[in-house]
């Protein structure tokens, strides 16, 4: 890791995997519907390899992943999942450890602040409120925001742009490719929790600026405002 220190007039944080632990609560919310439409369960471990592109990414793979199924088959088990998962988002649910404190210390410093995530904003703005988190974000992009998710960088160009903030000028803060590809894509610096959800791939092979280990180390790595 090296010690460059980033301008980060905002900071843009991915949710799933790297504000909050959502393991438990997508993987009951997977394993309901998966019961309902007669299907075999699937691991915590599997369904922790499955996150990261959105709900029917998540729900198309718990279907085909070793096993086969038809378009129409995927589209009724993404509306069974969603039923479900409306039910329990939230309730297992974690912050992870040195997030608030991350999120407090960065706006007391006069940084602006967005969530991007490719969960749908049905889930993610309840979510928010239900954790306690919405006051600290002036933005909240959704997977359902725009016609495209990360890792397409017009995900981060919308949400600077409606920060107000060039994005060489913006931190990104992920747990996955898709986040650091967006980056890339935007000519913004990202940092990679070493804690989230990495689709399987060993967080250490993606290419980033860094790894942090808590939030927290965030701080380390920006230039004062
Ligand atoms: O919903 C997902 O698949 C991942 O969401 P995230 O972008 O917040 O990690
Ligand atoms: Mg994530």
């Amino acid at each position: 890791m090296n010690g460059t220190r980033y301008p980060a007039e905002a900071v843009l944080f991915d949710l799933d995997g790297t504000l909050l632990d959502t393991i438990a609560d997508l993987a009951e919310g997977a394993n309901r519907m998966l019961a309902e439409i007669g299907r075999p369960l699937r691991t915590l471990e599997e369904i922790h390899s499955f996150v990261g592109k959105g709900i029917p990414n998540l729900v198309r793979r718990c279907l085909t992943e070793n096993a086969h199924a038809s378009e129409d088959e995927i589209d009724v088990a993404v509306g069974v999942f969603r039923r479900h998962y409306a039910v329990v988002n939230g309730h297992s649910t974690r912050i992870y450890p040195g997030v608030p404190e991350t999120l407090a210390a960065l706006r007391a410093q006069g940084r602006r602040l967005a969530v991007v995530t490719n969960k749908a904003g049905d889930f993610t703005l309840p979510l928010l409120e239900r954790m306690g988190l919405t006051g600290h974000f002036d933005a909240v992009v959704a997977g359902d925001t725009l016609a495209v998710k990360k890792p397409d960088p017009a995900v981060l160009f919308h949400t600077c742009s409606l920060l107000g903030v060039e994005p060489a000028r913006a931190l990104m803060i992920g747990d996955s490719a898709n986040d650091a590809l967006a980056a890339r894509g935007a000519g913004m610096p990202v940092l990679l929790v070493s804690y989230g959800y990495s689709e399987g791939m060993p967080v250490d092979t993606i290419d980033c600026d860094g790894l942090l280990s808590n939030a927290l180390e965030a701080l380390d790595r920006l230039q004062p405002l």
